[in-house]
């Protein structure tokens, strides 16, 4: 029998080499027609292992329930028949990188059950990232289980220079695990950031500015930056900012500035309409905060208690009003993420646990977003709570400080509103730099 099998897979590949030495695989054409072959035979192949296989995982990870019956076997008593009642798949879809499982409950289970199970059924399938998400019908009864066979994200990408148009609404960050695009919605959003040290929320900062340059150039959008750690963040692309605050009063300062802002714009648009709209001479503002904690967590007791209390505050109110704060964290701790719920979106970058991972996208968010398991070596990587609820997996794009000095000398904020923090320049040894580099001020 061996024997066989040996002959047939060794007759299989010296056919396959014969095919290879006659076709010439190094066209460029006969290289994109094996490319499609191979993806097809990919998918064909995820398909049959998923439709074969489901209903024995589903058993052995105690998803299916076995019934045992007694039935009448004629004229010679009774037998036991048994009978599983397995979770139903409904269907089976593939595409280049990813399988997708339509599953409904069986009989009796609770859907929380089957969405638990996502884990385990990447584990067996040895997926690389998987995420769960509702069917858009029958979403009671039934789920989505999308497992990345293929990580399409794996390799970074390089960010380039942005567009040269005007946006404020979203700007584009890097890739979802799909392969797509992945745009953050700015306007009509506070958005959070965490993730641990190295994990690469530069990318999604200098994503977020530098995508707004050409809005800032045209005063279109107006950042302010709080960079408690001696404004070593901020500074490689000072330009771009209208001011950077680098110490507590400062950062007090800015944050009743925007208080102040946004109540005098809520005055305005009340009655008129319901949503600010950015234009030039009337910009979107946005309050740039790098390491939250420094300001809610480690500074003095006064600007720590005074802190909380004006973030709040603008948390609650200015979105609407055009007014608008993206923050960066590393250590998502309760002086912190008591705040979370305030943030109308939250980015979860590398982690250190599960609890960490709940603390930060919300209880019970650990099994269909986790960010607790994205490798050190996958910087830039995080996870995302889509507005459907859904949970995605995505990767920034990388901002090299070449990157972000060209684009902050190329756009910078309109000098005359230049107003850089009123610190003396000797405590701010990297700032000076900066500001001769930029060349705006
Ligand atoms: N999007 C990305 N793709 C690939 N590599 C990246 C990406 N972003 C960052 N890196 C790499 O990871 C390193 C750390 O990134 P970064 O300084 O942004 O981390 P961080 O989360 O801001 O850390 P900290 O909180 O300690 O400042 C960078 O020097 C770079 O080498």
């Amino acid at each position: 029998m061996n024997e066989t099998i040996y002959v047939s897979v060794g007759g299989l590949l010296a056919l396959a080499v014969a095919v290879l030495v006659v076709i010439k695989p190094t066209r460029p054409a006969t290289v994109t027609a094996l490319a499609w072959l191979a993806s097809i035979a990919r998918r064909a192949w995820w398909w049959l292992r998923f439709r074969i296989t489901w209903k024995g995982v589903a058993r052995e990870a105690g998803l299916s329930k076995r019934r045992t019956k007694r039935v009448k076997k004629m004229g010679v008593g009774e037998e036991s028949i048994e009978r599983w009642r397995d979770p139903r798949l409904k269907s089976v879809t593939t595409s280049a990188h990813a399988v997708t499982l339509k599953v409904r409950t069986r009989r009796g289970q609770a859907l929380a059950d089957l969405e638990a199970f996502a884990p385990k059924l990447a584990a067996t399938y040895s997926a690389d990232a998987y995420r769960v998400y509702p069917p858009k019908r029958r979403a009671g009864s039934t789920v989505m289980f999308e497992l990345v066979m293929r990580d399409l994200i794996k390799t970074p990408t390089v960010a380039g220079m942005p567009e040269p148009r005007m946006q404020t609404e979203s700007v584009l960050l890097g890739r979802r695990q799909s392969g797509k695009p992945f745009h953050l919605q700015i306007e009509q959003r506070h958005t959070l950031v965490v993730g641990a040290s190295g994990s690469g929320k530069g990318s999604f900062l200098w994503g977020i500015v530098g995508s707004l340059a050409p809005a800032i150039k045209v005063d279109a959008a107006r950042v302010y930056g709080i960079d408690l750690k001696g404004g070593m963040e901020l500074t490689m692309g000072a330009p771009l900012f209208t001011q950077i605050a680098v110490t507590g009063e400062q950062a007090l300062e800015r944050l009743r500035e925007f208080v102040a802002i946004a109540d005098a714009r809520t005055e305005e648009l009340r009655g008129v309409s319901r949503n600010h709209k950015p234009a030039p001479g009337d910009p979107l503002y946005v309050l740039v905060i790098d390491e939250l904690a420094s300001l809610t967590a480690y500074a003095d007791q006064d600007i720590k208690k005074e802190a909380e209390r004006l973030l709040k505050r603008l948390l609650s109110i200015a979105r609407a009003a055009g007014v608008v704060v993206c923050a960066f964290v590393q250590d998502p701790r309760k002086e912190v993420i008591d705040m979370r719920g305030l943030f109308t979106q939250t980015i979860a970058l590398r982690l250190r646990s599960a609890m960490e991972t709940n603390m930060v996208l919300g209880d019970g968010m650990a099994p269909f977003a986790p960010a607790h398991r994205i490798l050190k070596a996958a910087q830039g990587t995080a996870w995302i709570i889509d507005e459907d609820g859904s949970t995605d997996r995505i990767r920034a794009d990388y901002w090299s400080d070449d990157l972000i000095r060209r684009v902050a000398s190329l756009y910078p904020a309109e000098p005359e509103l230049v107003t850089i923090s009123d610190a003396a320049p000797d405590d701010l040894p990297g700032m000076q730099l900066s500001l001769t580099d930029g060349g705006a001020r």
